[in-house]
């Protein structure tokens, strides 16, 4: 069974190398070192003003602690990672279409940890994942908050990590926390990681601009990195009621401040996306998965 098992494992490394070359979605981890930042709001949010901007996206809730993006968008999920993971479904399966247009693969709270899935669990999940990268523009994954053994798998494999933080002391220390373990699990790989910094619920612009250079200031003192500022979204009524309400605040309330942030967060993050990409998501993963 083993034997079976590793044997389709190599099948599928030699088919995902003789299909490098075609186009593939950019993948792009959303993550936080403290909880309650904003994460899972700003995933959707971000999604939803991709779509509307004709990029195919899919957000994938892999927050395990607490997957909740189903819930925010006011979706029924028909399954989760979970079942696709068990076998029961594929990813395609599993996805609903999402307000705004984008897919939505909902998360399960809980799901057992990445590093204690099985041989067979792993393959399937890499499978999975490989099919998605040439049905999307771009791959969202919303992690936990955190640096558990989950949260750094996927922020290693992917291509760029957007990490959210608030203007609080603490949520600053956990921010820099995380992007620390980030750059000496990418170095132990001879990589450097590729990391955006977002600064959600400030004031203005200043105090964004602030709260970036704290975080960048220690980074480059210790790390010998320069995260880049992705932006900021300000703290707004409208956000909290849109949650509430279980509606996208972009789609709610498009002429908020929030939403004006948020729209120019994408179009950044979306000119960006125009580059090409590098190794992809299923090449990255390799190592973390087949452990
Ligand atoms: N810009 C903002 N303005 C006002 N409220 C906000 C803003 N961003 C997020 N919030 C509020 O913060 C709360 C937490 O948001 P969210 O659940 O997205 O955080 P999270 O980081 O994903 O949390 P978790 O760690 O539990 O996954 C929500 O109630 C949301 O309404």
């Amino acid at each position: 069974m083993i034997a079976d098992q590793a044997q389709a494992l190599r099948g599928l490394v030699a088919d995902q190398r003789r299909a490098s070359n075609a186009p593939r979605a950019r993948t792009l981890a959303i993550t936080s070192g403290k909880g309650g930042v904003g994460k899972t709001t700003m995933s959707v949010n971000l999604s939803v003003q991709l779509a509307q901007m004709g990029r195919r996206i899919v957000l994938i809730d892999a927050d395990l602690g607490t997957a909740n993006a189903d819930v925010l968008c006011n979706v029924a999920p028909r399954g989760s990672l979970a079942h696709v993971v068990a076998g029961r479904m594929s990813l395609d399966e599993a996805m609903v279409d999402a307000p705004g247009g984008f897919r939505l693969v909902p998360g399960a709270s809980g799901l057992a940890q990445m590093a204690a899935l099985s041989e067979y669990e792993r393959t399937r999940l890499m499978d999975q994942m490989h099919q998605l990268e040439s049905a999307a523009d771009l791959i969202m994954i919303d992690t936990g908050a955190g640096v558990g053994p989950n949260v750094l798998g996927f922020l290693v494999a992917v291509d760029e990590v957007l990490v959210v933080t608030t203007p609080e002391p603490t949520a600053i220390t956990d921010a820099y926390a995380l992007i620390k373990t980030l750059v000496r699990a990418k170095r132990e790989q001879n990589e450097e990681p590729s990391v955006r910094v977002l600064v959600n619920q400030v004031r203005d612009e200043d105090e964004a601009k602030a709260v970036y250079d704290r975080v960048a200031a220690v980074c480059q003192r210790f790390l010998q990195i320069t995260p880049r500022l992705a932006g900021h979204v300000v703290s707004d009524a409208r956000v909290s009621l849109s949650v509430r309400r279980r509606t996208p605040f972009v789609l709610e309330s498009p002429s908020s401040l929030a939403s004006t942030c948020l729209n120019r967060l994408a179009h950044r993050l979306d000119r960006h996306a125009a580059q090409p990409p590098g190794r992809s998501l299923f090449r990255r993963m390799t190592g973390w998965l087949v452990g």
